[in-house]
């Protein structure tokens, strides 16, 4: 089996705009080895939804990738019909846990229903939903969920929110996937308990050796849980890094940007903000998508597109500041 699980080249994606395409990403290069966790860092609007979407092939109708390759465990699967894909790729090779759970149950239906509807589409409707009960119960008390035979009974409502990231976890990893996109999913929880989602999820990864790709806006949430962290602003990759190195040897003005944003619990500074904002699909500005609030930009930030360059081993940042 190849090492990398997942291989994004040259990726562009586009959405229709009153009748025009609007390239939502552009000249994205990606790899996941296996077991790793790769976290996707940018603020709201830069593209990071529509990356793990495409990936999963979850985009609109109004969507199209307009260039570039996904290889995954070496097939490029943009050549998968969607038969294939449904069968084969997406919800068993592929799982995909999202920022708002209750979007994700079906409030009618028992969680344990839930959890046994999927245990008997992987058993290929083979075991009986009555055999499969001991294992729903087994897998709610493995993510925590105390009292599981009890519970196994009660509907969406009945769970906080955490228990219902625990239960959307469990269900993700039913299928053993190879790869997990979560996109957000502590979000809206609040301190404690996400941290215990994401203990729950460390716990998991180490069980089943899967790799993650973990999105979010926060740089202190997956600096505790991610081997590398590639960071996204307006569409485009702007830096990526082993996690230690990112934090020790930032280079990209828009990562120490949002380092700067962290919350100071010692309260020695005041809670910083980046002026501005990240730029709609079309109105990039000319040259470097960042150079409006950078701080450091120059003549010609103004004027040419940065690329990613390696500027430390497996170090690569977007930045004319490199070359000088
Ligand atoms: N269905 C859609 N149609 C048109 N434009 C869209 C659609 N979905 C997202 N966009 C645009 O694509 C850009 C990237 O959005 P995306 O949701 O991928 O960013 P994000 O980094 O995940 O932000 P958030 O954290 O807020 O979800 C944004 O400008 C957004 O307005």
């Amino acid at each position: 089996m190849p090492d990398k699980i997942l291989k994004i080249n040259d990726l562009a994606v586009e959405y229709k705009n009153k009748g025009k395409y609007l390239r939502v990403l552009e000249d994205i290069n990606l790899e996941l080895e296996n077991g790793e966790i790769l976290a996707l860092v940018g603020e709201s609007g830069s593209g990071k939804s529509t990356l793990g979407k495409t990936i999963l092939r979850l985009l609109p109708d109004s969507a199209r990738i307009a260039e570039g390759s996904i290889f995954f465990k070496g097939e490029d699967i943009c050549n998968f019909s969607e038969k294939k894909f449904n069968d084969q790729i997406r919800g068993q090779e592929m799982a995909m846990v999202i920022q708002n759970p209750q979007n994700a149950l079906n409030p009618v239906f028992k969680v344990g229903t839930q959890i046994l509807d999927v245990l008997y589409f992987k058993s290929k409707k083979q075991k009986s939903r009555k055999e499969l009960k001991k294992e729903a119960v087994k897998i709610l008390k493995k993510v925590g969920i105390s009292d599981p035979e009890y519970r196994f009974d009660e509907y969406p409502h009945q769970f906080s929110g955490g228990m219902k990231q625990r239960v959307m976890l469990a269900m993700a990893f039913i299928s053993n996937p190879s790869l997990l996109i979560a996109d957000e999913p502590t979000t809206a929880l609040d301190l404690t308990v996400e941290a215990q989602i994401l203990n729950l999820l460390s716990n998991l990864v180490d069980e089943y050796k899967i790799s993650i790709l973990y999105i979010s806006h926060d740089l202190g949430v997956v600096a505790g849980l991610s081997d590398r962290i590639a960071v996204m602003y307006a569409g485009k990759i702007v830096e990526v890094a082993q996690t230690r190195e990112l934090f020790d040897h930032t280079n990209h003005p828009y990562t120490e940007a949002l380092l700067n944003c962290l919350p100071d619990y010692q309260k020695t500074k005041k809670l910083q903000t980046i002026p501005g904002q990240v730029p709609d699909p079309g109105n990039y500005p000319a040259g470097c998508n960042f150079h409006p609030r950078c701080s450091h930009s120059f003549d010609r930030c103004r004027q040419e597109e940065p690329r990613l360059e390696e500027i430390a081993s497996n170090h690569y940042s977007a930045c004319f500041l490199n070359g000088l």
